[in-house]
């Protein structure tokens, strides 16, 4: 499939001090962050934080409140339109038009875009093909399954072979097969050189697929790095995780052990987790006990905090 252009300059959204409010609420209070060319670039916070209020600015459909905002080196304030033809979007809900089969959602689309229809019947077949739903191509949108509805969106948003794909929440909602089967296209995708972005509730999707992930909550961005740096800065150690009771949080206390409770389950970074599994193994009888790398969900829950987000 074709790649992005060469010309495109080599920071594809630059955001300083980016605000958006609504009304007396900010949602997006002065974030600054860059995409580059070929990246493939993460948006993780709580319910609320801000993600889909940024991705809305970066789309050139909501006007910013402040800052400044840059796609592919233009002002959407003036180059909305020409911004928009050169961006993809993935939605969190599906929109594909029910009564049309696979096929024809893809050149119907097309022409939101004036291509000509010959060049919009080649570029469905290619991508049908590249999405694995050549043999869906006359199905109707409601004989679908969840994760072939999505492969045809991401197949959509690519219709106008975009410099910028934006995809909100690409696997929600999918069975692990299904994710993972979207996972291998993205990673294929940003082989062939195209910049993505994506919001993610899911840790490990995060961990697994972005080359560099904000962290953002309550409007501001608190971290920005890659999901190994993010883990190392944090985390840096091991994790051993055990029930959560009175006796063993007691015994770490009088230990002077530091821990993080977390509902049933206690967890304990530490640079000996072999050793310290053992002991608290020895010390409470049929207590579970497991050892594990630091993660990226270790990350998330340390700086954006356990309590639940309407
Ligand atoms: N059109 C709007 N009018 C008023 N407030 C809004 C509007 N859109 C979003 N908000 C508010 O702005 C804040 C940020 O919302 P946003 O949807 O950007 O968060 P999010 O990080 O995408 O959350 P989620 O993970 O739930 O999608 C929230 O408090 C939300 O209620």
């Amino acid at each position: 499939m074709n790649t992005s252009d060469s010309s495109l300059p080599n920071q594809v959204i630059e955001a300083t001090g980016l605000i958006k409010r609504y009304r007396e609420l900010t949602a997006v209070n002065g974030i600054t962050f860059s995409v580059t060319k070929g990246e493939l670039f993460g948006f993780l916070g709580p319910n609320g934080a801000g993600k889909t209020t940024t991705m809305k600015m970066v789309q050139c459909v909501s006007p910013r409140s402040g800052g400044e905002l840059k796609i592919f080196g233009e002002d959407p304030e003036f180059s909305g339109r020409n911004i928009r033809k050169r961006i993809g979007v993935v939605p969190q809900e599906t929109n594909l038009d029910p009564d049309l089969s696979v096929f024809d959602n893809l050149v119907m689309y097309a022409r939101f875009f004036d291509i000509p229809k010959s060049d919009a019947e080649k570029r469905a077949l290619s991508l049908l093909e590249f999405f694995e739903l050549e043999a869906k191509m006359d199905t109707i949108i409601e004989k679908l399954s969840g994760g072939m509805k999505r492969r045809l969106h991401l197949a959509r948003s690519l219709m106008n072979n975009p410099d910028l794909l934006i995809l909100d929440e690409p696997t929600i909602g999918l069975d692990p097969q299904a994710r993972h089967h979207i996972w291998e296209k993205l990673l294929k995708l940003r082989a062939e050189g195209h910049t993505i972005v994506l919001t993610t509730h899911y840790l490990d999707e995060a961990a697994r697929l972005c080359d560099r992930l904000v962290i953002m909550d309550h409007g501001n961005i608190l971290v920005e790095g890659s999901p190994d740096e993010l883990v190392r800065a944090y985390i840096g150690m091991d994790i051993v995780e055990t029930d959560n009771t009175d006796e063993v949080s007691r015994y770490l206390n009088l230990m002077n052990i530091s821990f993080e409770i977390g509902g049933e389950t206690i967890q304990i970074r530490t640079d000996k987790p072999r050793e310290l599994a053992n002991i608290l193994m020895d010390k409470f009888q049929g207590i579970r006990v497991i050892t594990r790398p630091g993660s990226l969900e270790d990350v998330f829950l340390m700086l954006t905090g356990r309590r639940i987000r309407e």
